[in-house]
């Protein structure tokens, strides 16, 4: 096999043995670009560089017109200063090595001297304005790519998150992209104030002598040379530790989350996983201390051939003095200038770099935002038309993305209004999916769901949700006040009255009471004086929060399965009492309790296979019949008669 450039440089690198054979992970999804850091040439780096500094500053200029303009200006204003500070010194040194008596020649210097003075205090004073603006600058940009990312993500159609690769764009956006957008800023900054300083050093240069340009570049180019090698360096170190840092990451996660604190306690696994996260740390810290050898040497390459071209130029400077072809005063001044462009340079070619690795994080940002933008739907239609009287599914067929078999096939049934219709069916059979379609949350492949007569499509989804109450199977308590979780989007400015209601009906009233604030209690131990519920009592908040909306239509997804049984009891007396105003679509495995259901509706595989009251489906004998028989043989007491 050819032995590639990094190849050899590795294996002049000592480096220690790892503690065990490291793991092989799948190619980093999360930073693709991570394994070519450390070999991707500098011409690349440079090609893509205009269009990427463009970028930040068309970033920079959304969040604040007048902090940029403001951050350019004084640093454009700051480099043009540094440069007259050049000439002002030129001009020192031209009269000092003037002929005449010494007092006369400073007097005549003094001009030139008042000019430098002014110049470097007021590219202090500049500089001081410029560094204020930039952190203004970085604040602002960092505010508005959280608000885009934010935005732009919760604004995509549902199914996305069913898209892993969508998932896990957002997550390398979020995680690391999102916070070098701020950085990226900076280092723009820095290019171009690094930039315009050298522009005007090696303008002055040129006035001065029009060979001190070529000795200027001389000089400067192994510097750039090895900055950009030790930059280089770094990001090949960060490719071969990537696989152990990854472990170390998963380490500390596991060490530090509230999920698996239990466990590493019950299965004392404390020890051992403290060990391991030791021996792999020194084997970073060991890695690390060896390539730290190679970059010392790199850096002292760099420098002695700088070293070596600037005692060449030197050593020119002083032939053409000696020769006559330049003067004592210019001879200073460009020795000046050769150590300002260096340092210059320098800096300039570090703060490529560091743009270039901020810039490799932000396209992972700016990529969250192109996906995020295809899957955004443009909103149609209206509010539902009318209070619900109807709704129905004709021939609902409907697939996951990417699943292999489709969840619905061919659905069809009706709710009218005021009725409790229960779903049922084992699990699997595509009863939570039925309710997503007809929220809205999916649209069917095929088939139509229709309120009043009016297809879902034509109705935006936001106003349709108005209309109905969730209390979802796959709940999630919210980190805010049990206020805000019975409410939503109400929140704080909830109705006191249907609240009220809401928590009588579910049973939530007896969670709250016990909680410290009451509705004010935070429902997250995260927070001072959070609360931590129970299942049960989770669910009952659940409940609260379907039974709070002002509802055409109630879905109840498993309302019950944490729930005792008194809760569970009073939970669906006030679905049949909530269906008085509102009609009910529960679904439901407690077969007991959609005995009270106008209609019920059987679900196997995707399909409706029966519907009817419980007396027929039960009569028929099929699905229905069965699953009954086997939930009531479990409750039967021998001896013992059913009561009804
Ligand atoms: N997000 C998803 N992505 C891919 N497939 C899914 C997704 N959610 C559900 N499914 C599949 O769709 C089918 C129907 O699932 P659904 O959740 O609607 O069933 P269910 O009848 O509500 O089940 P349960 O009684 O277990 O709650 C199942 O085969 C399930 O694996």
């Amino acid at each position: 096999m050819r032995r590639t450039r990094t190849d050899r440089a590795r294996s002049r690198t000592r480096r220690p043995a790892p503690p065990w054979e490291l793991p092989e992970f799948a190619k980093s999804k999360y930073y693709p670009w991570l394994e070519e850091m450390g070999s991707i040439p500098v011409r690349r780096v440079a090609a893509r560089l205009p269009g990427q500094v463009a970028t930040a500053l068309r970033w920079a200029w959304r969040a604040s017109p007048r902090d940029t303009a403001t951050v350019i200006g004084l640093n454009v204003a700051s480099a043009v200063l540094a440069a007259s500070v050049l000439a002002a010194l030129a001009g020192i040194l031209n009269e000092l090595f003037a002929e005449g008596p010494t007092p006369e020649r400073i007097r005549a210097a003094l001009p030139s001297l008042v000019l430098a003075g002014t110049a470097i205090t007021a590219r202090a004073a500049l500089r001081t304005a410029a560094i204020r603006s930039q952190g203004r600058l970085r604040h602002q940009v960092e505010l508005l790519a959280e608000t885009e990312l934010l935005g732009a993500v919760t604004a995509v159609r549902l199914e996305s998150f069913d898209e892993s690769d969508f998932c896990d764009a957002v997550y390398r956006g979020r995680d690391r992209g999102l916070h070098e957008a701020g950085r990226m800023i900076g280092y723009t900054v820095d290019i171009l104030a690094e930039t315009v300083g050298i522009i005007a050093v090696a303008s002055v240069v040129t006035v001065l002598h029009p060979v001190l340009l070529p000795l200027l570049a001389a000089t400067v180019l192994p510097v750039g040379w090895a900055a950009a090698r030790s930059a280089r360096m770094q990001y090949r170190r960060m490719r071969e530790l990537s696989t152990t840092n990854r472990l170390l990451y998963i380490h500390t996660f596991t060490m530090t989350q509230r999920e698996t604190a239990a466990e590493l306690r019950a299965y004392n696994m404390r020890t051992p996983m403290l060990a391991d996260y030791t021996a792999l740390a020194r084997y970073v810290r060991d890695s690390l201390l060896a390539i730290v050898g190679r970059q010392t040497a790199a850096r002292a390459t760099g420098e002695a051939a700088s070293g070596a071209v600037t005692l060449a130029t030197y050593a020119a400077l002083v032939w053409m003095l000696l020769g006559g072809w330049m003067p004592l005063a210019v001879a200073g001044t460009a020795y000046v200038a050769l150590g300002q462009g260096k340092a210059a340079l320098d800096r300039l070619v570090n703060a490529v770099a560091s743009f270039y690795e901020a810039s490799l994080y932000f396209s992972d940002f700016l990529e969250v935002l192109d996906q995020a933008r295809d899957r955004t739907p443009t909103p149609v239609g209206g509010p539902p038309p009318g209070p619900l009287e109807e709704l129905r599914l004709d021939d609902v067929h409907f697939s996951y993305p990417g699943a292999d078999a489709p969840a619905l096939r061919g659905v069809s049934f009706r709710l009218r209004k005021g009725e409790v219709v229960a779903v049922v069916g084992p699990n699997g059979s595509g009863k939570t999916t039925v309710s997503t379609l007809i929220s809205g949350l999916f649209a069917p492949d095929r088939g139509t769901v229709a309120w009043n007569g009016r297809d879902l499509a034509d109705i935006d989804p936001e106003r349709l949700r108005e209309r109905i109450g969730a209390m979802r199977q796959n709940h999630s308590l919210w980190p805010a006040t049990a206020r805000r979780n019975v409410a939503m989007a109400e929140g704080e400015t909830a109705d006191e009255g249907r609240l009220h209601r809401a928590l009588a009906l579910s049973g939530a009233d007896e969670v709250v009471g016990e909680l410290p604030r009451g509705l004010d209690t935070v429902l997250d131990r995260r927070f001072k004086d959070g609360a931590d519920l129970s299942g049960g009592q989770r669910q009952r908040i659940a409940a609260a929060r379907g039974l709070y909306q002002r509802a055409d239509l109630i879905i109840a997804d498993e309302p019950t399965a944490a729930l005792d049984a008194y809760a569970e009891q009073r939970l669906f007396d006030s679905l049949q009492h909530a269906a008085r105003g509102a009609t009910v679509l529960l679904i439901t495995h407690r077969l007991a309790s959609v005995r009270m259901a106008d209609r019920i509706v059987v679900m196997d595989r995707g399909r409706v296979v029966e519907q009817g009251t419980h007396d027929e489906l039960v009569r028929r004998g099929g699905l229905y019949a069965e699953l009954y028989s086997i939930q009531a043989a479990a409750y039967e007491v021998p001896g013992v008669e059913e009561a009804s």
